[in-house]
């Protein structure tokens, strides 16, 4: 069978490209809908009044064609920007239930926070390029959220 030299115009290649991103921030888990018991109850120490802090590491990947011409999904540069602009500027060094508004009422667990960079990082990238945010809150708390 005749090998692709790899130069077949016709072929439409679908590329996933990832760039990886850490963060520091604290937070508190806390529920404005449950009491004080209910809260200590259900988050345990991670409900303490004076919070905790993560280093957390985010995957951001996006889907789309290998452009044919420049050989990209996109330019990870402009990844790198969106990323800037929607993850370290908002969140680093951060407590995020006090400086981000969104978490003034939303629990800042890893889901609502893959939630939260989700839906502003989807517009801030060209469309429908978004694939997956993946949270690495500690070694072993993985969050992954696809915009379901
Ligand atoms: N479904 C979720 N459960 C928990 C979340 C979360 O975001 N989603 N978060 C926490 C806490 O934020 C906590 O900081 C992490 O909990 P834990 O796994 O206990 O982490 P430790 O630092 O104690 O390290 P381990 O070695 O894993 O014990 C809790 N639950
Ligand atoms: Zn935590």
């Amino acid at each position: 069978m005749a090998e692709s030299t790899g130069n077949d115009k016709a072929a439409v290649r679908i590329g996933y490209i990832t760039r990886v991103q850490s963060f520091s921030a604290c937070h508190r888990l806390h529920s404005l809908h449950l009491s004080d018991e209910e809260n200590k109850e259900v988050y345990g120490k991670c409900n303490n009044p004076y919070g905790h802090g993560h280093n957390y590491k985010v995957e951001v990947t996006v889907r789309g064609k290998i452009d044919p011409v420049t050989g990209m999904v996109m330019n990870l540069t402009d990844l790198k920007r969106c990323i800037e602009e929607v993850i370290m500027i908002p969140l680093d060094h951060k407590n995020l239930d006090k400086d981000v508004p969104y978490f003034a009422n939303v629990v800042s667990t890893t889901e609502n926070l893959a939630v939260y960079i989700w839906d502003n990082m989807v517009k801030a990238l060209p469309a429908n390029l978004l694939y997956e945010i993946r949270i690495h809150e500690t070694d072993k708390n993985i969050v992954i959220y696809r915009g379901e």
